[in-house]
């Protein structure tokens, strides 16, 4: 189970091992896991690692008496920068110092100028950091980030908030690490909005606890057992009534590319019927995948069909007439782009939505979260997950909240970060692809949450292949993705 913890979680556990293990015993264990975490990273011979004040530097200690301890069969110079605070440190800390100062590792006071650092060691902050750093070592983190070099962070990259992802502001930095060690168990922060960009590779250190032992996480990483149970091979004797129809609703004038890639991507994803019920109808067919029905959403039926609405659809009345049958029906729905904007502005859509007994799954980018939330989106972007807890219960819906770590939520509460996916996907219409994606798995009877966990985790992955492939980061189009989606979903059916 990828659990991920809280820094109240974390602390919690922290207490609970104080009563049961001899003083010092994690944080002895945290430096041997750093000591052989840095010696796997290190290409060259020169080491430095820097100590703060608190715990985490205590850590870093740690590692520095292993790496230059009198056991140590490391060929390499080991450099410690210690930056003291004005509080005595804790006694494990002072411990740690000792035992670094009678190493043979070098103590300097300052950044030394002019070396070619093999790895730099974090261990300025962890969890403890509750304010912006600032002044002196705000310089030094911000010479560090200059320099390079190869970083190893120690549990979590000194300034960034471990619960958020956010660098804890206003006006902070963060280290920049190419791999986080992470220390008792994984932890949101590093893996949501800013949190991947400074974390790196992300490697968690348990420290000899046995995960049974600690209490469930409030969050998790999304992964494919948490959806396996619906991705059964194909039975021979079906038809596509068998794989559910999907209608897409949206195409204003000058937007009928939005439901056109929402509709791809559905029929990729295995949905037996697709249809397109465009506000504005610019064709009678799709000459590209002709298998898609285009309809007129003034007078369209749409029977049973799961509805993804909003790709382009604008904000007219027709718009609005065709969001309110919807939400007055009993269909599954999927709400992306326009319709959320409209339910924002609107109170009594919302309350509708919320009180519907069917299946729906909410799909906004943090500004439409915002928007929905009556916030702004850098408070949407400031805890990414409690915006989508909080969405998610007042519109009783799954909550799909987008962007570098997509949080989905349910209104039980349940929390998970999506792992795959990347900067590619920052394109248009890469988000008209997952609203289509998620219609798609809800008609095959996907439950709710689950199809939301299964399509962005298969939407990030489809990404992830065309990257892999050379087709992106840079250039990745929309367009692409249904393909590599598919192959992906058939690869985890196999
Ligand atoms: N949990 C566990 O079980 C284990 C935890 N372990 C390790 O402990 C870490 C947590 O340690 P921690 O609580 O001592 O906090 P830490 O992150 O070192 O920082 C606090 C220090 O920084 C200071 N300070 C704060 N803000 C500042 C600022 N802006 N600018 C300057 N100073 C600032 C603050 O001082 P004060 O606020 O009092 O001024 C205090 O001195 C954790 O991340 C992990 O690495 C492991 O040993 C294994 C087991
Ligand atoms: N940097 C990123 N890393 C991972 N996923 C991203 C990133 N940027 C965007 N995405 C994903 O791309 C999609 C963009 O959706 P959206 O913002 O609605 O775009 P559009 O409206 O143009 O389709 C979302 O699924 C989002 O999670
Ligand atoms: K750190």
């Amino acid at each position: 189970m990828k659990s991920l913890f809280s820094i109240a979680e974390i602390r919690k556990i922290e207490h609970s091992l104080a009563e049961t293990l001899p003083p010092g015993t994690l944080m002895q264990r945290a430096g041997e896991a750093a000591a052989s975490a840095a010696r796997a990273m290190l290409s060259g011979r020169k080491i430095l690692l820097l100590a703060g004040p608190g715990n985490n530097g205590g850590d870093a200690l740690e590692a520095a008496a292993i790496l230059a301890g009198p056991d140590t069969d490391l060929d390499a110079e080991v450099t410690v920068l210690h930056r003291p605070g004005s509080a005595p440190p804790s006694p494990e800390t002072q411990k740690a110092l000792a035992r670094a100062r009678a190493s043979k590792a070098h103590f300097v006071d300052a950044l030394p100028l002019g070396r070619d650092w093999s790895l730099i060691v974090d261990g300025l902050f962890g969890i403890g950091l509750a304010r912006p750093i600032e002044g002196d070592m705000r310089a030094l983190v911000e010479a560090i980030n200059a320099l390079g070099r190869p970083v190893l962070a120690l549990d979590v990259p000194s300034g960034l908030d471990a619960d958020t992802g956010a660098v804890i502001g206003p006006d902070g930095v963060a280290i920049q690490a190419t791999r986080t060690i992470t220390f008792i168990g994984n932890k949101p922060g590093l893996h949501t909005f800013e949190g991947r960009d400074y974390a790196g590779q992300v490697q968690v250190a348990p420290l000899g606890i046995d995960p049974g032992q600690r209490p469930p996480a409030g969050a998790r990483l999304n992964e494919p057992a948490l959806f396996a149970r619906h991705l059964a091979p194909r039975r021979h004797n079906s038809h596509k009534g068998s794989f559910g129809d999907v209608a897409v609703i949206g195409g204003a004038r000058g937007m009928a590319g939005a439901p056109l890639l929402s509709a791809r991507a559905a029929l990729f994803a295995g949905a037996g019927r697709v249809f397109v019920a465009a506000i504005e109808p610019v064709g009678a067919v799709d000459f590209v995948h002709p298998e898609i029905m285009l309809r007129d959403a003034q007078d369209f039926d749409s029977g049973a069909a799961t509805l993804v609405m909003g790709p382009g659809m604008g904000d007219s009345v027709t718009a609005m007439r065709v969001l309110f049958k919807a939400l007055e029906g009993k269909a599954a729905l999927v709400l992306d782009a326009d319709a959320l904007n409209l339910i924002a502005d609107s109170p009594d859509l919302q309350g509708r939505l919320a009180q519907r007994e069917a299946p729906a799954i909410v799909t906004p980018h943090p500004l439409e979260a915002a928007r929905l939330l009556g916030v702004t989106s850098a408070v949407v972007q400031g805890d990414r997950l409690a915006a989508a807890r909080e969405l998610a219960s007042r519109l009783h819906a799954v909550v799909v909240l987008k962007g570098s770590g997509t949080v989905i939520a349910d209104a039980d509460g349940a929390v998970a970060i999506n792992p795959t996916g990347n900067a590619g996907l920052a394109t248009a219409g890469s988000g008209d692809v997952l609203a289509g994606i998620c219609g798609s798995l809800l008609a095959q009877g996907w439950e709710p949450r689950e199809a939301a966990l299964g399509a962005v985790w298969v939407h990030g992955a489809a990404a992830d292949r065309l990257v892999a492939h050379g087709s992106g980061p840079i250039g990745l189009t929309a367009g692409e993705l249904p393909a590599a989606a598919r192959a992906v979903l058939n690869a985890l059916a196999r």
